[in-house]
Formats: structure tokens, sequence, C-alpha cells
């Protein structure tokens, strides 16, 4: 290991970095002029239209013409505004990493300064600063000392790695060089994780290992599926993926083609600055619940059951032939019921009758012959339209002349009569009675809501008998976090919404439901082959006393752990209430040197009465409840379930009641959330009961 020392005169990063820091601002100068002259320009453009567009040629060529320079001219502003955030981040750390490489055939190495964007003296020079995604920065990541090759876009360059650097700048200065080897990485890496969390992810640029680099840069494999402890990196790979697939395919994928499935708001907030950070659009993210809810609100139903009430009710009330229910609804088997239904719901559906139009005539035989050969590709509840168009063009073509739109209703009415009915709420009835189970209260529109564990069979339903929705058509790219909370059901829905790449990440141990079911398993049947799993043990969150913690909890032993030390965990039973309040608030009032805490629950009750029965002691609480949308420095009081996925410095778990059937992962999820200190708590007698 070589420390940097000025006195050093091998080491040439300071003179580097003084020297990038003067050409960063020189860029950042002639940027902000370009960019002032850009508006100059946009508003002359915008003053002459507003003064000429009233003699314009009639045609609106000339119109026309305005707008695309406008548009352009806009554009290049943007860039130029993107590129100009992207330098002052640069300003305050120009570069992380160096690697100097001799190719084969060369006899001087050639250094290679590694940075978060590309940066050149001017456009089109050779680059001072790689892009952490440029083909030459895979060398810092993938290889030591020594022969080293990577893919550039002519195919592979071979050679020797002679030195290769780690620095650490802040605000401009140098804080810290290293002349790193592989034990000097997994150093800077424990000092990083060493440090406080904040209320967003971080993004890992500076320390990305060797196996997560092998999967942010996999562009091979159609569909990614990362199964990886809690703490392993997932959600920061897959956003790195990201910002690597936009840099390297910019021409074809843009931000908005790229989506995430999130579990909720609050974790959505959380991933939402890495990239920005990174120089990339934010992308869209959605929780595909929200989703359903909005499908089902279209004509289904008013209201939908919220998961988390669904959640909250089975670890209250353990009913498990309801659990069973739940399972049997989102299975592979309840899907073959749903088509056993269908495939004799068309006797059941439709009641053919003549029809007549001024002198042209559709008999039942013909209606048979139209619905069930001509059109049987339509969905059946629009089938039937497909049947009425076809009957109005043929009536227009013969008679020379369009049908009015009155009688267009009429028709349109006659048509949709031939369905006994055109409810899916009440299909899906039927269904429920086929197959035995109690039905939803026949009631209308505004007075349905659907219990969550129908929610997603009656999606499924919809799209079956309506269609699906095209509105994705542009998505190139589908993240899907937690993948472990979604059931067979919803990734058979999810399978025909998204015909596009995905990477799907998740951790069976972290499961939200009674028994841990094994995505794995399924996935590749459903997604089809061009699927790759990667399955990752290596854990960067939690000390090696968590980890260790954690991993008793969880029953998972294989984990390769970080030994990076800290407290030893805290088990604590208490009698009463009182007794854990006392605790909690004499730890709170000398918080040490952190900057996030959490107090995480296993119920919404729990949650909330310790929440206000501390801010009654004067602890100043942040409550995040299913509609919260951030969290924020300070302490934090939650649920286990919207914890997943966050990480503060300190945690007081509480542990659930003993007859609480996700007990176990609560446990789990919220002893992994802690970075630096975890106190287990429980009490005698429990606060909802
Ligand atoms: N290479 C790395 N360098 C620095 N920090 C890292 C690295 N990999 C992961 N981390 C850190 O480890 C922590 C966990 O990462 P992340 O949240 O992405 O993991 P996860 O697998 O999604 O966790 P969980 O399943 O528990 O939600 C974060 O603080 C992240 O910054």
């Amino acid at each position: 290991m070589t420390n940097y020392n000025s006195n050093d005169n091998r080491f040439d990063g300071r003179c580097f970095l003084e020297d990038v820091e003067i050409k960063l601002q020189k860029r950042l100068e002639e940027i902000g002029q370009s960019l002032s002259d850009g508006q100059k320009e946009i508003d002359n453009m915008q003053e002459y239209y507003w003064e000429n567009y009233t003699e314009m040629d009639e045609y609106g060529y000339e119109d026309y013409d305005n707008q695309q320079a406008l548009l352009h001219q806009v554009n290049a502003n943007n860039e130029k505004l993107q590129l100009k955030h992207r330098f002052e981040k640069m300003l305050d750390a120009p570069f992380f990493g160096r690697v100097d490489f001799m190719y084969d055939g060369d006899d001087e190495p050639e250094p290679f300064y590694i940075g978060i964007g590309n940066f050149a003296e001017k456009n089109g020079m050779q680059p001072l600063i790689y892009d952490w995604r440029a083909p030459v920065s895979s060398l810092f990541y993938d290889y030591d000392k020594g022969p080293a090759s990577y893919e550039a876009p002519a195919g592979r360059l071979d050679g020797e790695i002679l030195s290769k650097w780690q620095f650490k700048i802040q605000n401009g200065e140098l804080v810290y060089a290293f002349e790193s080897d592989t034990k000097i990485d997994d150093d800077i890496l424990k000092k990083e994780l060493g440090t406080n969390s904040d209320v967003k992810l971080k993004n890992i640029v500076r320390t990305i290992q060797k196996e997560q680099n092998a999967i942010i840069r996999n562009t091979k494999d159609r569909i990614l599926v990362i199964q990886g402890a809690a703490g392993s990196g997932k959600t920061s790979i897959a956003l790195h993926r990201i910002a690597y697939l936009l840099y390297h395919e910019r021409d074809t994928l843009k931000s908005s083609n790229i989506l995430i499935l999130s579990p909720n708001s609050v974790f959505a907030d959380y991933i939402s600055h890495i990239l920005p950070e990174l120089g990339e659009e934010n992308i869209r993210e959605m929780s595909f619940d929200l989703y359903a809810y909005k499908e089902l609100r279209k004509g289904v139903a008013a209201d939908c059951e919220d998961r988390y009430d669904q959640l909250e009710r089975r670890m209250k009330f353990p009913d498990e032939s309801a659990q069973n229910r739940f399972d049997w609804k989102q299975s592979k088997d309840f899907i073959g019921e749903i088509e056993g239904f269908l495939a004799i719901l068309e006797d059941r559906l439709m009641e053919f009758k003549e029809i007549e139009f001024r002198g042209m005539t559709l008999t039942e035989e013909d209606l048979i012959q139209l619905f069930y050969y001509k059109f049987t590709e339509t969905p059946l509840l629009k089938r039937m339209d497909a049947v009425k168009d076809y009957f109005i063009d043929s009536w227009e073509t013969l008679k020379g002349r369009n049908i009015s739109e009155d009688d267009q209703e009429m028709l349109q009415m006659k048509f949709d009569k031939m369905y006994t009915t055109k409810d899916i709420y009440t299909i899906y009835n039927w269904m429920l009675d086929d197959c035995g189970c109690d039905l939803l209260p026949e009631v209308p529109y505004e007075k349905r809501k659907l219990p969550y564990e129908d929610v997603f069979p009656m999606l499924y339903l919809k799209y079956r008998l309506s269609g699906g929705n095209s509105t994705h058509k542009n998505i190139k790219h589908l993240v899907i976090d937690e993948m472990q909370d979604y059931s067979y059901l919803q990734y058979t829905i999810l399978e025909s919404l998204f015909h596009c790449r995905m990477t799907i990440l998740g951790d069976r141990a972290q499961t939200l439901d009674t028994k841990q079911q094994d995505v794995l398993r399924f996935l590749p049947k459903l997604l089809g082959r061009e699927i790759r799993t990667i399955e990752i043990k290596k854990s960067y969150r939690n000390t090696l006393e968590i980890a260790r913690y954690a991993e008793k909890v969880s029953g998972v032993s294989d984990l390769e752990l970080l030994d990076r030390h800290g407290k030893e965990v805290v088990e604590k039973t208490f009698n009463t209430d009182t007794e854990l309040l006392d605790e909690l608030v004499c730890r709170l009032k000398c918080p040490g040197d952190f900057e996030t805490a959490a107090l995480i629950t296993t119920t919404e009750e729990e949650a909330f009465d310790l929440s206000r029965l501390l801010k009654l002691r004067g602890i100043n609480v942040s409550y995040v409840d299913r509609n919260s949308s951030a969290f924020k420095k300070g302490l934090t009081v939650t649920t286990f379930y919207l914890a997943k996925g966050l990480e503060f410095d300190q945690v007081f778990a509480l542990r659930g009641a003993k007859e609480n059937p996700l007990k176990n992962q609560a446990e789990y999820i919220c002893a992994t959330r802690a970075l630096h200190e975890l106190y287990v708590y429980e009490i005698a007698d429990s606060l909802s009961k």
C-alpha cells in the first residue's frame, strides 16, 4: 500500500487535479456564455414569431420551420445545461481513480483518470477524465496490477496495468490517494461503509466491486435476475446498471424508456437522486398495486383494499384458511381456473339476436360466424364491437353514405345487448361461484371495494376479456425491485404488459409472505429462455456483528460478510411499555454521531402509538406510514414493511407478537436495516394487545 505523499514524485494526481480544475472552470465559463447566447437566440426567435406570425404563409410552412428551429435551439440549450451540471459536480470531485495501462506493443504506460463523467478540454479532444462507464474504465473495476484487457468498440485491447490509484477529492481538495491493490480496495470500501447513512441511497461508483461490475456492465442478457442477501447492493447495482445502459445505448435508450416498479413512495424517493447524480435524468417509477387500482377503477370497482391493510390483518388475525385462499388466488392453479372458465364463458355470455338496419340484415348465423370465426383473436368483450364495425363498414360501402351518429349509437346498443353482461365484476363473481368460493357483494360500481386477494385476479380477467393496456409500449427496460413480493399471477400480467429487457432483483428471505416463494423457480418458464440468474452472497451494509445476528434470525448462513466491526447487538425485554419508552428516550437523547435512526415495529398501530408517546416525551420523531413520500434525517418511526430497502445508522427493532406469522421476516428485515448499531427490544405485554 502506498499512501499519498506530496514529496513522492511518482505521484502527479495533485498537479493533475489543479490542471483539470482550471480547465473545468474554463469550460464552465464557455458553456455559460454559450448558454446565454443560446437563450438570446431563443428570445429573438420567439419575438420574431410573435411579430410576424400573422404574415406567415397560409400553408404553415414558415410557421413549421420556425417551430423546428426553436425546438432545435431549446434542445441544444438543454444539452448544454446538462453538461454544465455535470461539470459543476465534477469541479467538486473531478476523478476518483486512475489506471496506468501499457498496451501490448507500447513501452510507455498511459494514465487513465476516471470520474463520474467524461471531460475533455474541448469537444472532440481526447478526454482528460473518462466516464466510469467508458470501456477503458472497466480496467479499474475488474483488475489489479498485471495483465488486463478491455472491450473497446473496435475489439478487445490487451496490455498490463502498471499501477492503480484511488483518490478521495472533496470540495476540489485532495483528501487522500492510495496506490491500490485488492486489499486496499477493501480498506476504502470499509471506510465508505463506515460513514453515516443518508436519507438518499448513495452512488457507489468509487468502490463498485468486480462481481457487481459484471452485472452493471452486462448487456448480453435480456432478462437479468439478481438474488442477493439484504445489503448486497442489489438496488445500487440495478440503478448503476441503468446509468450504464443509458450511457452505452444513448442513441436508442432514453430515460423515458425505463420504468422502475418500486414498492412504495418512500423507497421511490430514497433512490430518486442516484441517476441525476450520475449525470442522467431521473426515471419513472410506479407501484404495481397503484397501477392495478387505477386500471380497475376504470369501470370495474370504485375502490380496492390496500395491500398493507391485508398485510396488517394477516399479522393481527392469523387465519390459515384465509392465507391459503389468498395464496391460491395468486397462483398458477388459479390462472388455470380462470382460463378454464374463459373457455366456456362465451356460451353463457352471448345471446345472438338478428340485426336489421335499413335494408341490411345480419342473421344469428352470420353473427355466430363472424363472432366465432372471423374475429376470434379479438378479446371477448371487444369482439362484438369488431362485428359492429364490420357491419357498419359493409353498410356504408354498399350504400355509399355514412351512418349518422345517432344511428351508430342505436346500433352500438343493439350489439351490446347481445352480451348478458359486460360487467367484469359480475363475470368474476360467476367464476368465483364456479370455483365454490365466497362471492363479492353484488353492489353498484360506487360501492364496490375489492379485497386485495381479488385485485390481481380481477385485473387478469379484465385484460383477458378486454385486452391489455398498451400505454407501456415505449418502455424498453423494466426494473423490478423486491421481486420476492410479486406473485406468479403478477408476473404473468407483467409479462403480458412488458415485452422488454428487465432487471429483476430481490431477496427471498425478505418476503412479505408467510411462505418463502422462490420466484427463481418459475421465472425462467414464465419469462422465456433469455433469462440469466445471478446470486450475490456478499453483503455490505451491516457491521459483522449485525450481519451475524441477521444470519441467525433468517437461517441464511452462506453469506460472505465484510470484516467491518461495530458494537454488539443489544437484545432486551421489558415488562411494560413505559420501561421501553424510558430506555428509548434515554438512548435517543444521546444519539452519538449518527444522522439517521429508526424505530421499526411490526404493525402500523405499534408504530403510530410509539411515535405519539415519544413525541409526548419531547422526542423529535417523523412517523412514516403508507402515505408518506420521504423520510428525514433524525428518528423515523415506521413498520418493517415500509422500512424495506431503506437503511439507518442506528435501528431499534421492536419484536412482534409471537403468534405473528411474519415475525421472522420482520425481525430479519429490521436487523438488516442497521448500518452501525442494532437494538432488538421486546415487551412482555405488547402495546398492540
Ligand atoms: N460497492 C459498494 N461500495 C460502497 N457501498 C456499497 C457497495 N455495494 C453496496 N454498498 C452499500 O451497501 C448498502 C446496501 O446497498 P443496497 O441498498 O443497494 O442493497 P440491497 O441489496 O438492495 O439491500 P436490501 O435488499 O436490504 O434492500 C448501501 O449503503 C450501499 O451504498
